[in-house]
């Protein structure tokens, strides 16, 4: 059995204490003494190829390695790991101790991924850090839940070799193409069959001379050529630091019709500058004071020193070598109170905490000056889909422990107690929201309880009941290439879309700054009335207070131009109509408009608005914010069940669904490949996706070369070996190899055109029986490779055609370099051009070529007349390709169009007819829906080409 195996000395629990009792408890006691049994164990060496599910292993020896399988972690500990081949996230993520219960979930298959995420150690993961939490304990255990080809780095490499099948137009094509080559072989087979019988050729050759036909007519060599675009475009991909797990996926990246991107680490730099906090100001309560830029413009008081300690313990920050490493957000949070992160000393010295029978969690924040500290009790993780994150500490300021919480403002507004959020809080979240900032609100309350109180709290109970604390804004500044990479999409009419978790104002300013949405477009955003506000995914304060009508009707969106002053809107007189999507200002059309979504009136829209509303709002808008990570990976399908091939770029946890969906998945991380997207950049750049592009167009565009090649390459050899087993001749074997082996191998990346060649290949072989001097070959049963004058012209015309045909069809541009900075191919050409030649002209009986070939003395005058037509042939290939093809193809789209609507109709009423009639309907609803869309993208194609030539 094959096994996949990383060889690593890993230091395991003798197997005697085999972990499935420990796992099989759930009630505290036992597992005490579960834990105690497996504490004392003895501990030996073994490689990490023997590993199997159920050890227990010692972590502490795998620091600073590679994890050799997924593990949960059972004993109370501090334990890093860098997630970048997971999530793409390259920020360490901190671990706990699962629970027996959830173990024993595991071991049943019915955990829940959330809880049990917590305490995975997966395997591929780098251990940075492995402290136990009790002094006493020498290891860090953690019990292996799966290994080998069943643990994540496993389904890694299974991804890579195994990639899933893709659909595609060009393979399913290409199959149908092979299907009629066979069945001109099975035509072939016959015709040669009945010819050969008549002239009394032996059964023998007569199958040897038919395998030749078919492998012939199905060239084996043609799925290699087309993976070898694949094979090119992967190493061009990694010499730009863009690394593919899927091969496959390379063409698919060259068919990207919308692009969707990430904001926050992929759009705008992932290290984000705090700019300040503003906390209510002098009567407290009643208005928001002027931003304090520096910690030390703060005021000694209590309430301002609670917002430092809030600021210094609300976090996931861990210190590793003196070095703070997190969320680039909190990292740049806790550096601007100045406070340190250390590990405290037992008994917790300074901090008054109430020590029940266990430790506390033995990490501390500590102000710099040593006056104040916070010890850390409990911590509820940051939540995407809550969009916040709590911990419960007790500092030595005050007495009684502390929840804090930091969250979205619009998330935490409705937490706390009404009466102590300041007056003009949403106006002060408007004002620099739509300037770009990024804005994080913060609140607590005060509890009192021991340090096992506190790890008996429910998220709910801690995020409850709060008091509204300050508001922390941080600098979110766009990367450089995010604008220039835009516009270069944009320009090869790729619509660039963004989806963020962030707030609707912050995402349109950054949209605006990076060109998603041109300068001085009004954007309008849709909100629910005020009676669907409960089917929100996030409660929108924000949205709300704008004022409008509230409308009792659940498709019926309120909109507003976000540009508009908070409450400064008629509600009905701005906007856009709820159907028509139309402006009501008359001033403006459709086209001049920007649009942006959130997530709750997305989760709406996909429940009760008609399919063509949905698709009409999901091709016009160009921002949509607050989606949290399931509504991002919904969006990708929603646009690919309009027929888009659509490319997501994301770095985080939360963009891992978005880039598993999309056809197209970019995940810009450290790791050198993530399981969660078919392709990984270095580059920390979306300027990669455009370079992703590029290589899939041009692999696309070198497999339909190699393709058509390989085609032309079958049938006019099929031609040359038809006209010859009509004479009862055949080409001699170095023909054949000359054919198979240089021209296939060789020009492997060269175009051909069936057509000319079919006429080049009979036009000297018409001539030639036309000759007085023709002499038909005289049939041998036993062989028919016979130097005669058929495949001496043939095999010579043929030579010939290929090489025309190679350079004709890699001029190169648009998405492929012109022929000539291809030095090998040009060399190759020039190359076999004078072999061609050399084989054309060298004619006097006897000499070497001659007999190499078996060729027969031809005159010199026909020998020009094979040349002639080979010249003549390229021309026509050159024009054809051109100059011909473009009008003629511009020509036949409507045509097309119609006919594939025609297929729709039928096919939507052959499916109603199957389902008992009312059929017409559905029809017409489709064909409304592509109507829609294909007017939606006209117009969006128009506008742009407005705006580019009026920039120009
Ligand atoms: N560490 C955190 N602690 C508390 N709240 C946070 C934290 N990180 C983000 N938030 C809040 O939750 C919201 C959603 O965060 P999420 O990570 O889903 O998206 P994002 O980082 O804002 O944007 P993007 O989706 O573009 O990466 C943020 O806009 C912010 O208000």
């Amino acid at each position: 059995m094959s096994r996949y195996e990383v060889p690593l000395d890993v230091v395991r629990a003798a197997p005697k204490v085999h972990a499935a009792t420990f796992a099989s408890t759930t009630d505290e006691k036992t597992s005490d003494e579960s834990t105690a049994a497996v504490a004392e164990a003895t501990w030996q060496t073994i490689s990490s190829g023997e590993l199997v599910p159920g050890d227990i292993v010692s972590a502490s020896s795998l620091l600073g390695k590679t994890l050799p399988a997924d593990m949960a972690l059972i004993s109370s500990a501090t334990v890093v790991t860098n997630e970048a081949m997971l999530t793409g996230e390259s920020t360490p993520s901190s671990k706990t101790a699962i629970k027996p219960a959830t173990l024993s979930q595991v071991m049943e298959g019915t955990q829940n991924e959330q809880e049990l995420e917590k305490s995975m150690l997966w395997g591929g993961k780098l251990l940075l850090r492995a402290v136990p939490e009790d002094a006493q304990d020498a290891e860090v255990r953690a019990i292996v839940l799966s290994t080998g080809w069943s643990s994540t780095k496993g389904s890694l490499v299974k991804m890579m070799l195994f990639t899933k099948p893709i659909e595609s137009k060009f393979y399913s094509d290409a199959f149908k193409f092979i299907l009629i080559l066979t069945i001109m072989a099975c035509i072939g087979f016959i015709g040669s069959v009945i010819n050969f019988v008549k002239k009394g050729v032996s059964g023998g050759e007569i199958a040897l001379r038919l395998i030749d036909l078919f492998t012939i007519c199905i060239p084996p060599a043609l799925p290699a050529a087309l993976s070898i675009a694949h094979t090119f475009a992967l190493n061009r991909l990694k010499r730009q630091n863009i690394h593919c797990i899927a091969p496959q996926r390379i063409s698919v990246a060259g068919k990207v019709f919308i692009a969707v991107f990430d904001k926050t680490g992929t759009l705008t730099e992932g290290g984000l500058d705090v700019r300040g906090v503003r906390l209510p100001s002098g009567e407290r309560v009643n208005r928001l004071g002027e931003l304090a830029e520096k910690v030390s413009d703060v005021q000694e008081d209590e309430h301002d020193v609670k917002m430092v300690e809030a600021m210094a313990v609300t976090h996931d920050v861990t210190v590793i070598d003196g070095e703070a490493l997190g969320d680039p957000l909190e990292t740049s949070m806790l550096a601007w109170t100045g406070w340190l992160m250390e590990e405290s000393p037992r008994p917790l010295e300074g901090v008054h905490v109430e020590v029940g029978d266990k430790q506390p969690k033995a990490t501390c924040a500590r102000s710099a000056d040593g006056t104040s500290s916070a010890a850390l009790l409990r911590e509820f993780e940051f939540s995407p889909a809550l969009r916040r994150m709590s911990v419960v500490t007790q500092g030595s300021s005050v007495e009684k422990a502390r929840n804090y919480v930091k969250g979205a403002s619009e998330a935490l507004a409705p937490l706390c107690d009404p009466a102590t959020i300041p007056e003009g809080y949403h106006n002060v979240l408007h004002d620099a929201t739509v300037k770009g900032i990024r804005v994080l609100a913060f609140a607590y309350k005060k509890v009192s309880l021991s340090y096992n109180g506190s790890q008996r709290l429910s998220r709910d109970s801690v995020e409850s009941q709060l008091n509204f604390l300050h508001l922390l804004f941080f600098e979110n500044k766009l990367k450089e290439m995010s604008g220039p990479a835009i516009e270069e999409l944009q320009q090869a009419s790729i619509p660039c879309k963004m989806c963020t978790g962030d707030a609707v104002d912050t995402a349109i300013a950054i949209a605006r700054q990076c060109n998603l949405i041109a300068t001085g477009q009004p954007v309008f955003v849709p909100r629910l009335p005020e009676a669907n506000s409960q089917e929100r995914t996030s409660t929108a304060g924000q949205a709300s207070s704008r004022g409008g009508t509230f409308v009792n009707q659940p498709t019926e969106l309120i909109w507003s131009d976000i540009d508009l002053p908070l409450g400064s809107e008629a509600g009905s007189e701005t906007g856009l109509d709820p159907y028509s999507l139309t402006p009501k200002d008359p001033s403006l059309s459709l086209s001049q408009v920007g649009l942006a979504l959130t997530g709750d009136v997305f989760t709406h829209l996909l429940t009760h608005a008609s399919q063509e509303t949905l698709s009409r709002l999901l091709v016009r808008a160009a921002v949509f914010a607050r989606f949290n990570p399931e509504l991002k990976a919904e969006l990708i399908e929603q646009l690919q069940k309009l027929g888009h091939t659509v490319a997501f770029t994301g770095d985080g946890a939360n963009d891992t669904g978005a880039l598993k969906a999309a056809d197209v998945g970019l995940s810009l991380s450290e790791a050198e490949a993530s399981v969660a997207a078919p392709f990984t950049s270095g580059n920390d750049t979306i300027g990669s996706l455009t370079a992703l592009i590029k290589e899939g167009r041009n692999a696309l565009a070198t497999q339909v070369a190699m393709f058509l090649f390989m085609a032309v390459y079958a049938i006019s050899e099929y031609y040359s070996v038809i006209f010859l087993h009509g004479q009862a001749t055949s080409f001699d074997n170095a023909s054949y190899l000359y054919i198979d082996i240089f021209e296939v191998f060789f020009m492997l990346s060269f175009f051909g055109s069936v057509t000319f060649l079919i006429v080049a290949q009979t036009v000297p072989y018409i001539v030639l029986h036309e000759q007085s001097w023709y002499q038909a070959p005289d049939v041998d049963p036993d062989d028919l490779v016979l130097d005669d004058q058929d495949s001496t012209v043939v095999a010579k015309t043929n030579f010939f055609t290929l090489v025309w045909a190679g350079l004709v069809w890699n001029i190169g541009p648009p998405h492929r370099e012109p022929v000539y900075r291809n030095y090998l191919l040009v060399l190759a050409l020039v190359g076999l051009f004078t072999v061609s030649l050399a084989i054309l002209f060298s004619n006097t009986d006897g000499n070497g070529m001659q007999k190499l070939y078996g060729f027969f003395e031809i005159l010199y005058s026909f020998l020009g007349l094979i040349f002639g037509v080979v010249l003549i042939q390229t021309v026509y290939i050159f024009v054809w390709e051109l100059v011909l093809i473009e009008p003629i193809a511009k020509a036949m789209d409507g045509p097309m169009l119609k006919w594939r609507r025609f297929k729709l109709k039928r096919r939507n009423a052959k499916i109603s007819s199957r389902n008992g009639g009312g059929g017409g309907e559905e029809t017409l609803e489709v064909e409304k829906k592509y109507r829609s869309v294909e007017r939606a993208l006209k117009l969006e194609d128009a506008q742009r080409k407005k705006m580019m030539q009026e920039k120009h």
